[in-house]
C-alpha cells in the first residue's frame, strides 16, 4: 500500500519524455520566433526609413520652383497628392525665409502608443531635406513617415510567425510521441516480466528483444540472471524432492520407514469406510541379536535388507513394506481381503524367509520372522491396530519359544 501510494507520487517516465521534449522544442521555437521577429522588424525598419528617404528626394526636387516662386498652392497640391496615397503622415515645407508653403496633415493620420511607439523606432525623428536651387538652399521640407503600412506587416507577419511556430510546435509533440513508443515499449517489456516473475515465481520467462542497445544489454543481463534463478530453483526443486523421499525411505533396506508407515496407515484409516478392509502385518526377526553376535553387524545388516527384498516381492503394489526399526518390519496389505489369501501369504514370507541368506563373504545363514497380524475393523486408530498386531506377534514368538 505504502509502495503504491509513493508510486503514485512519482510521475511516469513518459510523462517526463513529454515534458523534455515540449520544453525543448517551445525553447528552440520561441529563439527561433524572435530571431525571426527581430529580423523582420530590422528590415521593417530599414526599408521604410529608406522609403521615407527616396520620397523626399523626389519630392523635394518636384517642390523646388514652387519653393523658389513661393506657390504655396503647387506646393500643396504635390504634397498632397502623395500624402493622400499614404506615403507620409505629414509634411510641412518652409522657406529659407521661415516662410510656412505647406503643413499638411493625413487626415487619416494613425494616433494611440502602438502607431507613435511604432513611429519613433522606425523613423527616430522626422526627416528634413533641404530644397536647393542653383546651388543655394531655397526651403526645407520635412516628412513624418507613415506606420500604417509597417503596422499592418508587423501584426500579419507575427500572426502568421506564431501560429506556425505553434503548429510546429504541436507536430513535434506528436513526432516525439511517436518516436518514444520504442523506448516506453522496451521499458514496459521489462518491468511487466520483472512484474510477472515476482509475482509467479516463474524463471522460465525470458524478456524480448529491443531495438534500442542499452535496453538490449540490460535484458541480457536480466534473461542470464532468470536463468541462473531457473537453474537454482530446478536443482531446489530437485534437491527438496529428495530430501522427502530420504525422510520417508529407511537408509538401510530403502523401504518405506517408520514415518512414512504411519502416514500410509492413517490414510487406509481414513478410508476403510469406502474401501475393502486390509490388514496389518507385524513381523520381528527370531535371534537376531544371534546373528549380529555370531556374524558380525555387518552381515546383520546384510540379512536384514534380505528380509527387507524378499518381503518387498512378496508384496503387491498397493501393499506397503516397511522397516520400523531394528529387526522390526511391517506390512499393509490391502491386496488380500479374505483369510485364506492372508495365510497364504504368510506361508509365503515365512518360506521366503527361511531360504539361507548367503552374506557377501558367502556365509549362508538362517533366519526366519514371527508374523502378527490384525484385519482393520471400524473405530481403529493407528495405535489401537499396531498394539492388536503387535499383541498377536508377541503371542506367537511366546509359542514358537516354546516350540524350540
Ligand atoms: N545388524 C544390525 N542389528 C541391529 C540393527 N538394529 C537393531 N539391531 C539389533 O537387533 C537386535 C534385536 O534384538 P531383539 O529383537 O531385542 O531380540 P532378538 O535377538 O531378535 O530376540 P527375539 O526377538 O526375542 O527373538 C539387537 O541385538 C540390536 O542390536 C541394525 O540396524 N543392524
Amino acid at each position: 500500500m505504502k509502495i503504491e501510494n509513493s508510486l503514485n507520487d512519482k510521475s511516469s517516465i513518459r510523462n517526463k519524455l513529454r515534458k523534455i521534449s515540449t520544453i525543448n522544442s517551445a525553447v528552440i521555437l520561441l529563439l527561433c520566433w524572435l530571431l525571426l521577429s527581430s529580423t523582420s522588424l530590422l528590415f521593417i525598419k530599414s526599408y521604410e526609413k529608406r522609403n521615407l528617404e527616396l520620397i523626399a528626394a523626389t519630392l523635394s526636387t518636384t517642390l523646388t520652383a514652387a519653393t523658389v516662386f513661393e506657390d504655396s498652392y503647387d506646393a500643396h497640391n504635390k504634397i498632397a497628392r502623395l500624402g493622400n496615397e499614404g506615403m507620409f503622415d505629414s509634411a510641412k515645407l518652409v522657406t529659407d525665409d521661415h516662410t510656412v508653403l505647406v503643413d499638411w496633415h493625413d487626415r487619416q493620420e494613425q494616433t494611440g502608443w502602438y502607431p507613435r511607439l511604432l513611429r519613433e523606432w522606425i523613423y527616430l525623428k522626422p526627416l528634413s531635406v533641404n530644397i536647393n536651387h542653383s546651388e543655394a538652399n531655397v526651403g526645407t521640407l520635412t516628412l513624418e513617415g507613415t506606420v500604417t503600412g509597417a503596422a499592418d506587416f508587423i501584426r500579419y507577419s507575427l500572426m502568421i510567425l506564431t501560429s506556425g511556430m505553434l503548429c510546429v510546435l504541436i507536430i513535434s509533440f506528436l513526432l516525439s510521441e511517436f518516436l518514444h513508443r520504442g523506448i516506453l515499449a522496451s521499458l514496459r517489456n521489462i518491468t511487466s516480466s520483472i512484474h510477472y516473475v515476482i509475482h509467479s515465481g516463474d524463471f522460465s520467462l525470458r524478456i524480448p528483444e529491443s531495438p534500442t542497445r542499452e535496453f538490449q544489454l540490460f535484458s541480457n543481463d536480466l534473461n542470464s540472471l532468470l536463468t541462473e534463478m531457473q537453474t537454482l530453483q530446478a536443482s531446489l526443486i530437485r534437491d527438496n524432492r529428495t530430501l522427502a523421499a530420504k525422510a520417508l525411505e529407511d537408509p538401510l533396506t530403502g523401504l518405506a520407514n517408520r514415518a512414512a508407515f504411519v502416514a500410509r496407515l492413517t490414510q487406509l484409516l481414513d478410508q476403510q469406510l469406502a474401501k475393502e478392509r486390509f490388514v496389518l502385518l507385524f513381523l520381528d526377526g527370531d535371534r537376531f541379536k544371534s546373528i549380529n553376535d555370531n556374524w558380525g553387524h555387518a552381515a546383520g545388516d546384510e540379512v536384514l535388507k534380505a528380509i527387507g527384498s524378499r518381503l518387498s516381492a512378496l508384496a503387491y503394489k498397493q501393499d506397503l513394506v516397511a522397516r520400523l526399526g531394528g529387526d522390526e518390519f511391517a506390512m499393509l496389505v490391502s491386496s488380500r481381503a479374505s483369510e485364506a489369501q492372508l495365510q497364504l501369504l504368510m506361508q509365503d514370507i515365512n518360506e521366503a524367509i527361511s531360504q539361507k541368506i548367503v552374506i557377501a563373504e558367502g556365509t549362508p545363514i538362517s533366519t526366519s520372522v514371527t508374523i502378527g497380524y490384525a484385519w482393520s475393523q471400524h473405530g481403529d486408530t493407528v495405535e489401537s491396530i499396531l498394539e492388536r498386531a503387535d499383541m498377536n506377534m508377541y503371542k506367537n514368538k511366546g509359542k514358537s519359544k516354546v516350540r524350540r
